[in-house]
C-alpha cells in the first residue's frame, strides 16, 4: 500500500460518488468544510460568553450566544445531515465498485482465471474489502475538515498560551499506532481469504438443495459443518488476534495522550491563579481540550480508514490492471457472418491450468462448413474439453483452432461466444420465469413469446411447461419459491435455451440429452440434423457428444477421442468396416438394446 493507491482511491471513490448522486455529493461536501470550524467556533463564543456576562456587557452576551447557539447547532444537525447521507453515498459507491468488480473480471476471456486460487483470493479480498473502500473518499475528505478544524483550535489555544500547542503533539503517536492496527487487522483479513471460501463452499454443500441429497445420504453433514466451524474459528481467532495485539499499542498511545491533556489543565489552573488568563479562557481552553480530542480521535479514525482503503486499493488495481492486460484487445477482425472453410484444429495441446497433465493431445482435425461432427470416447477421454476449446472458454495451450483459416484467438471473445449456441454436460438451472430461463438463449428476444414457445416446442418442453401454474411466467426453483423441474425438465429447459439463437455459427451439444430417454434424443437430433442443414447456407458446423452410438450414427463424421488424442475418425460406416473401437462399442450397444 503507498500513499498514492489511498489518494487514487480517496479521488475515485469522490468521483463515484459525484457519478451516483451529484447534489447530494456537493451537499455533503460542503457541510463537511463547514464542520472545520465549528469546535472552534463553540468554544470561542463560550469563552466571550463568559467574559462578557463577566463586563455586563448585554450586546457581547448576545452575539456570544448567537455565535455558540449556531456553532452548536451547526456542528451537531450538520454531523447527524452529513452522518445519514454519507452513508447513503457509501452504499451506492460500494454497488459502483461491485458492479466494477465483476465487469473486470468479466471482460477477461475464457475462464481459466476463475480456476486459479490467487485469482479467486484477490476477488475475495476485494469483495470483503469493498466497504472499506467505499469510504476512502470521504474518509480523507472528513480527515481533511478535521485536521483544518483543529489547526483552529490549536490557534486559539496558542493565543492564550504557546505550551498549549503541546495538546496537539500528544495526538501524534495515535496515528501510527492506529494505522499499525488497522493493517493488521487488514492482513489477517486478507491471511484468511482463502480460508473463509473453503468454509463457504463446504457450507454452501449443506445448504443448496442439490448437493444436500448426497451429503444428507452419505451423512457426512456434520463432519463438513465441524470442518467448516474449523475453518471459521481459525479464521476468526486469527482476526481476532490481529485486533487485540493492535489495540495494545493504542491503549498506551491514548494514555500518553491524557496525561498531556491533565497537564495542558493544570497549565490554565496556574494562568488563571497568576490572573494570566481571563475565565474565559479557562473555558475556551477545557472547551477545546475535550473538543481537540474529539477531533484529534476522528482524525486518526479517518486516515487510517483512508490506509485501510489504500490497501484494499491495491487489490483492485491489481484486478483493474490483470483486466486490462488480459481483456480483449480490438484487433479489427470480425468473425465472418458465413464459414465456407469451416472449423480446422491444428495441432491443438491443452492443459488445465495448475496441471500438469495434457488433456488435448496435439489434435488435428477438420469440420467443414455445413457439417456435423460426433465426438465419442471413454469418460476422462478430452470431450468437453475439446468443446469448451472450441466455444473460447479456455484457449489451447498450444496449436490452434481456425475459423475459415482465422485464429479463434484473433476474434473478439464475446463476438465469437455471439454465433455460438448449444447445450452443455453442465447445463444452467437458470431459477427465473420460464420465459427469461429460456430466452437468456438470445438476449435480444428475451420478450419475444413467440419464438420462447418455439424453442419449447422444439425441445419437447411445451406440454410440461404449459401445465405448469403460470404458464411461460411461472418462477422456476425453489430457492425463490417458484416450482421445482425433474432433472430431465430441467435439461429440455436448457435444450430451448440452446435453441433461441436461429443463425449461429457453432452449435455444441455436449451430452445434450443425457436425462432424456434414447427416442427423445433420438427425435431431438433429428431436429438439429435438418436445423443444420437449414444452417448449411452459412456453412454452421455441429458438433455432438454422446455416450450413445445410436445417436452419434447419425452425425456426417464421427472421432473417437482416448486419453486426449485422436484414434480413430471417419464416417459411421467407414468406422464399422474398420472394425475398431467403434465398432465394438457400437455393437456393444447395440446388442444391449435389442
Ligand atoms: N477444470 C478442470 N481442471 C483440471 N482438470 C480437468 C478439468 N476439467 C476436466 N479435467 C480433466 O480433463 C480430463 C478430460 O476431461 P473431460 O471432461 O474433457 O472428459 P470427457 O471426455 O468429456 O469425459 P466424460 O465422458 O466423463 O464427460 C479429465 O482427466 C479431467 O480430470
Amino acid at each position: 500500500m503507498t500513499l498514492r493507491d489511498s489518494a487514487r482511491m480517496a479521488q475515485h471513490t469522490l468521483a463515484l460518488g459525484l457519478l451516483a448522486d451529484r447534489r447530494v455529493s456537493i451537499t455533503v461536501g460542503v457541510l463537511v468544510l463547514l464542520q472545520a470550524g465549528m469546535a472552534a467556533g463553540t468554544a470561542y463564543a463560550q469563552r466571550h460568553l463568559v467574559d462578557a456576562a463577566g463586563t455586563h456587557l448585554l450586546g457581547g452576551l448576545l452575539a456570544a450566544v448567537a455565535l455558540g447557539m449556531t456553532a452548536h447547532a451547526l456542528q451537531l444537525i450538520g454531523w447527524r445531515f452529513t452522518h445519514n447521507l454519507r452513508n447513503d453515498l457509501r452504499d451506492r459507491i460500494q454497488l459502483a465498485l461491485e458492479q466494477e468488480i465483476t465487469e473486470a473480471a468479466a471482460k477477461i476471456p475464457t475462464i481459466t482465471h476463475l480456476e486459479r486460487a490467487d485469482f479467486l483470493n484477490r476477488i475475495t479480498m476485494l469483495r470483503r474489502g469493498t466497504l472499506a473502500l467505499s469510504k476512502t473518499g470521504w474518509a480523507a475528505a472528513h480527515a481533511a475538515s478535521v485536521l483544518a478544524g483543529i489547526g483552529l483550535s490549536l490557534w486559539l489555544l496558542i493565543g492564550v498560551h504557546p505550551a498549549l500547542a503541546l495538546l496537539a503533539v500528544a495526538a501524534v503517536p495515535i496515528l501510527p499506532l492506529a494505522n499499525r492496527a488497522m493493517r493488521m487487522q487488514r492482513q489477517a483479513l486478507d491471511a484468511t481469504a482463502e480460508s473463509l471460501r473453503r468454509e463457504s463452499r463446504l457450507h454452501d454443500l449443506c445448504l443448496n438443495p442439490d448437493p444436500a441429497k448426497e451429503v444428507w445420504i452419505s451423512g457426512n453433514g456434520a463432519e463438513l459443518d465441524r470442518h467448516a466451524r474449523a475453518l471459521w474459528e481459525e479464521a476468526a481467532d486469527l482476526e481476532a488476534r490481529a485486533r487485540l495485539r493492535g489495540l495494545g499499542g493504542e491503549i498506551g498511545a491514548w494514555a500518553f495522550y491524557f496525561s498531556m491533556l491533565a497537564g495542558a489543565l493544570l497549565v490554565v489552573g496556574l494562568l488563571l491563579a497568576r490572573g494570566q488568563a481571563t475565565p474565559g479562557d479557562a473555558v475556551l481552553i477545557i472547551s477545546l481540550a475535550g473538543q481537540l480530542r474529539l477531533q484529534q480521535q476522528s482524525a486518526v479514525e479517518s486516515i487510517a480508514l483512508v490506509a485501510d482503503g489504500g490497501r484494499v486499493a491495491e487489490h483492485h488495481h491489481w484486478l483493474l490492471t490483470y483486466a486490462t492486460e488480459h481483456g480483449v484487445h480490438p484487433t479489427g477482425t470480425t468473425v465472418p457472418a458465413r464459414m465456407t472453410a469451416g472449423i480446422e484444429l491444428r495441432d491443438v495441446c491443452f492443459t488445465y491450468p495448475g496441471t500438469d497433465t495434457m488433456v488435448l493431445d496435439h489434435v488435428n482435425l477438420t469440420l467443414p462448413a455445413g457439417s456435423t461432427l460426433g465426438l465419442v470416447g471413454i469418460n476422462g477421454a478430452g470431450k468437453s474439453t475439446l468443446i469448451k476449446l472450441l466455444i473460447g472458454v479456455y484457449r489451447p495451450t498450444s496449436g490452434a483452432i481456425l475459423v475459415d483459416g482465422v485464429d479463434l484467438r484473433e476474434f473478439d471473445a464475446s463476438e465469437w461466444a455471439a454465433v455460438c449456441t448449444g447445450t452443455l454436460q453442465d447445463f444452467l438451472k437458470l431459477q427465473t420465469p420460464v420465459a427469461e430461463s429460456v430466452g437468456a438463449g438470445d438476449l435480444s428476444r428475451i420478450d419475444d413469446t413467440a419464438r420462447i414457445g418455439l424453442a419449447l416446442r422444439r425441445a419437447d418442453a411445451g406440454v410440461f411447461v404449459e401445465s405448469l401454474p403460470d404458464g411461460l411466467r411461472t418462477q422456476l426453483g425453489r430457492t425463490f419459491g417458484g416450482a421445482e423441474l425433474s432433472h430431465g425438465q430441467w435439461q429440455r429447459i436448457a435444450l430451448a435455451r440452446g435453441l433461441m439463437r436461429e443463425a449461429p455459427l457453432l452449435r455444441v451439444l455436449d451430452e445434450p440429452t443425457a436425462a432424456l430417454d434414447p427416442q427423445a434424443e433420438h427425435d431431438l437430433f433429428e431436429l438439429y440434423a435438418e436445423q443444420t442443414r437449414n444452417f448449411a447456407e452459412r456453412g454452421a458446423v455441429t458438433v455432438l457428444v454422446s455416450h450413445r452410438f445410436s445417436t452419434v450414427h447419425m452425425t456426417d463424421h464421427i472421432v473417437v477421442l482416448s486419453h486426449g488424442q485422436v484414434v480413430e475418425q471417419g464416417s459411421h460406416a467407414e468406422l464399422l468396416g474398420a472394425g475398431g473401437d467403434y465398432a465394438d462399442l457400437y455393437l456393444t450397444q447395440a446388442l444391449a438394446y435389442r
